[in-house]
């Protein structure tokens, strides 16, 4: 006589043998009373192959060890037991986040929470309010306009075709840096942390967004380029990067940026760098731009 065990178990693979037809709730489809992993598996399925062919989708479950598992808890069930209702489509795929969506989603979480911890100089009664008017200061150091005006004027005032050439340079790194900011600002549309206070010294409509920092962008594409071009002494190449560094840093403290944004940034002018060495313009490859210039 075989034992009421070995009843219950026969009862899915019989179903799922003889019925094409039937429901997600049904035991061939993992709904018998308490298989939770089974419902994992389903969703798993149908939330990354909604058009698979149902017959296709048992016969995958029936391979796998999680449906091999989920017949176990079958075994305690009695035959009148009812299988639960199926999850609503919704529910399932909330079972299911990817994982990069977590680590996604909990990066943004930590980034916001220590930006708002950084953001000491956000307003004057900030703890760190009395620093603001240094840190604005520092926010100008940073800024498109000085750099462009300086190197233009630096241009004008140049006598030497090796200067000419490096300014040239920079004058481009800083108009490529101001476009690609412009674009993926635009792009992206992050807003602002909440506690900024939008009172910048001149600002494009794109920058009313925050990602990413175009102080952080510049500092970055900036010092790296004096680091290349300029010969200076030790202290003052390590002042440089100092600069960048805390250029960045006061961004976020004066809550104009989430700490992603600024470090975006870095990452985005060291490589705007790397493009303008590899376009590096000189009177052989762009002799008209040096001529027009010469003639000013
Ligand atoms: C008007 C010009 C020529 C440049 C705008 C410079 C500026 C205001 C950039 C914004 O920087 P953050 O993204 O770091 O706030």
């Amino acid at each position: 006589m075989p034992s009421p065990r070995r009843n219950v178990d026969a009862r899915p693979l019989a179903a799922s043998a003889s019925s094409s037809s039937s429901g997600p709730g049904s035991p061939a489809h993992g709904g018998g009373g308490g298989g939770g992993g089974r419902f994992e598996f389903q969703s798993l399925l149908s939330s990354r192959a909604p058009g698979l062919d149902p017959t296709c989708t048992r016969l995958r479950a029936s391979e796998s060890p999680v449906h091999r598992r989920g017949s176990f808890p079958l075994a305690g069930a009695g035959p009148s037991q009812a299988p639960p209702a199926p999850l609503p489509e919704e529910d399932r795929m909330d079972l299911n986040p990817s994982f990069l969506g977590i680590a996604l989603r909990s990066l943004l979480a930590i980034d916001l929470w220590l930006s708002k911890k950084l953001g000491v100089c956000a307003g004057e009664s900030s703890s760190w309010g009395s620093m603001r008017p240094l840190m604005k200061l520092l926010e100008i150091s940073g800024h498109g306009i000085p750099w462009l005006l300086g190197t233009l004027y630096c241009l004008s005032r140049s006598d030497s075709w090796a200067g000419r050439e490096v300014l040239m340079n920079l004058l481009f790194a800083l108009l490529l840096d101001l476009l690609l900011v412009a674009l993926i600002k635009g792009l992206v549309r992050r807003r602002r942390p909440a506690h900024n206070q939008m009172d910048m010294f001149v600002t494009l409509s794109v920058d009313k967004y925050s990602f990413p920092s175009g102080h952080a962008t510049r500092a970055a594409l900036v010092s790296r380029f004096i680091l290349n071009h300029l010969v200076l002494a030790i202290p003052l190449r390590v002042l440089v990067v100092l600069w960048a560094f805390i250029l960045g840093l006061s961004r976020v403290m004066l809550g104009r940026h989430n700490v992603t944004d600024v470090a975006f940034g870095f990452f985005l002018g060291y490589t705007q760098y790397s493009i303008v060495d590899y376009c590096w313009l000189s009177p052989h490859n762009a002799p008209v731009l040096f001529l027009l210039w010469s003639q000013q």
